[in-house]
């Protein structure tokens, strides 16, 4: 099966959507005490210019307590939204970052690999600390929109003519932003590419700081031509976006210095509007200039929250989801079961459009108990095999089948859940994560011991004092979390590839044993051919088939026989497992 994913479409509905129920009403409370705030700001207005304008109020009592009332709404609906505002931000980096994790978790490896790690991790730290800026934005733009908004009804209370004019002057500005935002826009989405192409040098860096520091050359060649073109790229982007979104929202002061000039140049116009007017007019252009200047920083704020926004939504939709199952899944097993591959074929898609690397069509059977170890050269398909078999890719035909049934999309995760694996690059958490139990932790220290880790690492409160380990330790440590999920199968991959002789011992003497006395099925890939004669049975794998074994390999102890097709299997009594 293909996992073909519908193209995102990103809108900003969509985008809003991300919002858990909670945040929306967050937004929502911080937007209305803003208007509120507003609100009460250009009522202040009002009653500045009447008390300037017709002096003594009739009931000075009455006047006071409005002030007052309105001094104290104005700062209690402007605190309590930047609060909410605030709370919102550190509400939605919180939500936004545990959504596209559980999306990243949930999406197919392959999805995963293609859409690069690097991508990945730039949404979730750039993107998601840009929307949370933009969140906070928002409420000002609410809160000063809505004073600017409450001078002009006032401006229009003391004359038509002059409220014609402010908003003539409004809308020349308001036209020459949203042509500047539309430019800044397509600005701030090329740097956002150019940010993922920074990430991307900024892995090249970390992981492979040890070659960089090696050659003096590569390092100047990366830091000029790799890191240095994506960093410049995205500042020349980002200076370009955001300097014409400088200019375009600051073209609204044209009104306010427009305004002013009508005082200081056209004074008759104003006695024209009215007795009140010169005074109303003055103070309101100057209520006017705060608003409008602060509105005019947000907003480029705003617009690259918005890029991130359609960004994160864009990426989080083009990860298509699997069905999760987080308790109790219904197809795991206690013991294992018949483990088949049936016309099992898988493709990789190669990054210049040609024909990546096939494998299969596979047929295997894996019997309960089984100790099976595949064989084969550098790239034969080996660690593809053990992907698909973990359920971790998904076959392009044929089926896989466990105890009979078929794993269609919906069990791919109950089905993973059978599973214990370590991987080649095998990656160790630094607590147990989810296996604090008493049983679990008793049976971690014992295998500390066994595994010869004791002389670097403790487990103390359920974490591993360190994972500072060699690569050969973190191996180990890797396996003895496996041990302790206590799958009904196990896989590994090249496990003993880094272990002293000592340990690759161990491992195929004492641990492959136990799991196996254990009523585990166990799929080792493998290059220790000394050790090839342990397994039940060879599966060697060439050029993504099975392929017999060469006929120079006679079965290297007396009882084991030749299987016909690429495997070499012992009798049916040594592979039966031994009681827990
Ligand atoms: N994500 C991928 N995209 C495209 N091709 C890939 C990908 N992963 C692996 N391949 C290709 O698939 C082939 C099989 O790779 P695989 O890792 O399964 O081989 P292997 O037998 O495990 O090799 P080794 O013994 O070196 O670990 C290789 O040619 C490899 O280049």
């Amino acid at each position: 099966m293909t996992d073909a994913s519908p193209r995102p479409r990103a809108s900003l509905r969509n985008a809003l959507k991300l919002l858990p129920p909670a945040s929306r009403r967050m937004l929502t409370g911080s937007v209305v005490a803003g208007l509120a705030a507003g609100g009460a700001s250009a009522g202040l207005l009002t009653f500045i210019n009447a008390a300037l304008v017709k002096g003594q109020a009739a009931n000075p009592a009455a006047a006071v307590a409005g002030f007052i009332g309105l001094c104290l709404l104005s700062l209690t609906a402007g605190v309590a939204s930047e609060i909410l505002a605030l709370r919102l931000t550190q509400r939605s980096l919180h939500d936004l970052r545990l959504w596209l994790s559980r999306r990243i978790l949930r999406a197919p490896l392959q999805k995963l690999a293609s859409h690069g790690l690097h991508r990945l991790t730039a949404a979730l730290t750039d993107d998601v600390a840009s929307v949370a800026h933009a969140h906070q934005a928002l409420p000002v733009v609410f809160i000063e929109g809505s004073v600017a908004l409450g001078a002009l009804i006032y401006v229009g209370t003391l004359s038509g003519a002059l409220l014609l004019l402010l908003l003539f002057l409004l809308g020349l500005g308001l036209g020459v932003f949203f042509l500047a935002q539309r430019r800044s826009l397509r600005w701030m989405r090329l740097a956002r590419e150019a940010d993922d192409a920074l990430f991307g040098n900024f892995r090249a860096l970390t992981e492979g700081c040890k070659e960089l520091k090696m050659d003096a050359r590569r390092r100047a060649a990366f830091l000029e031509d790799e890191l240095g073109v994506s960093a410049d790229l995205l500042r020349t982007r980002n200076t370009a976006g955001f300097t014409i979104f400088i200019l375009g929202a600051h073209a609204s002061q044209i009104l306010i210095y427009a305004a002013i000039g009508l005082v200081l140049f056209a004074p008759q116009f104003l006695a024209n509007a009215g007795a009140d007017a010169a005074t109303g007019w003055t103070l309101a252009i100057l209520f006017i200039m705060g608003p409008i200047m602060a509105i005019a920083n947000s907003l480029p704020v705003l617009g690259q929250g918005f890029v991130a926004l359609r960004n994160l939504e864009a990426l989080g939709v083009s990860l298509p989801q699997e069905p999760a199952t987080d308790a109790g899944p219904p197809l795991a097993l206690k013991r294992p079961g018949v483990l088949e591959f049936a016309g099992v074929k898988h493709r990789y898609r190669a990054a210049d459009g040609e024909q990546g690397f096939v494998l299969g069509p596979l047929d295997v059977r894996f019997e309960p108990g089984e100790l099976v170890f595949i064989i084969g050269g550098n790239g034969d398909g080996k660690t593809t095999m053990a992907l698909l078999l973990l359920g971790l890719l998904y076959p392009e035909s044929g089926e896989i089948r466990l105890n009979g049934e078929t794993i269609g999309e919906d069990e791919r995760d109950a089905y993973r859940q059978n599973f214990a694996a370590v991987f080649a690059d095998a990656f160790v958490f630094d607590s147990l994560l989810g296996y604090d139990d008493p049983q679990s932790v008793a049976q971690a220290r014992k295998l500390i011991v066994e595994l010869d880790l004791n002389h670097k690492l403790s487990l103390e409160d359920g974490r591993f004092t360190t994972t500072d380990l060699s690569r050969g330790q973190r191996k180990r440590l890797a396996l003895l979390a496996a041990y302790i999920e206590d799958r009904p199968f196990y896989v590994f991959d090249e496990w003993a590839a880094e272990q002293d002789p000592v340990f690759r011992e161990i491992f195929y003497k004492d641990m492959l044993p136990r799991l196996k006395a254990r009523g585990k099925t166990i799929i080792v890939i493998t290059h220790d051919d000394r050790h090839y004669h342990l397994a039940d049975r060879l599966l060697r794998l060439e050029a993504g088939k099975i392929e017999p074994l060469p006929s120079s390999w006679a079965a290297p102890a007396s009882d084991d026989r030749q299987s016909p097709a690429g495997t070499m299997r012992k009798t049916a009594s040594q592979t039966r497992p031994a009681a827990r």
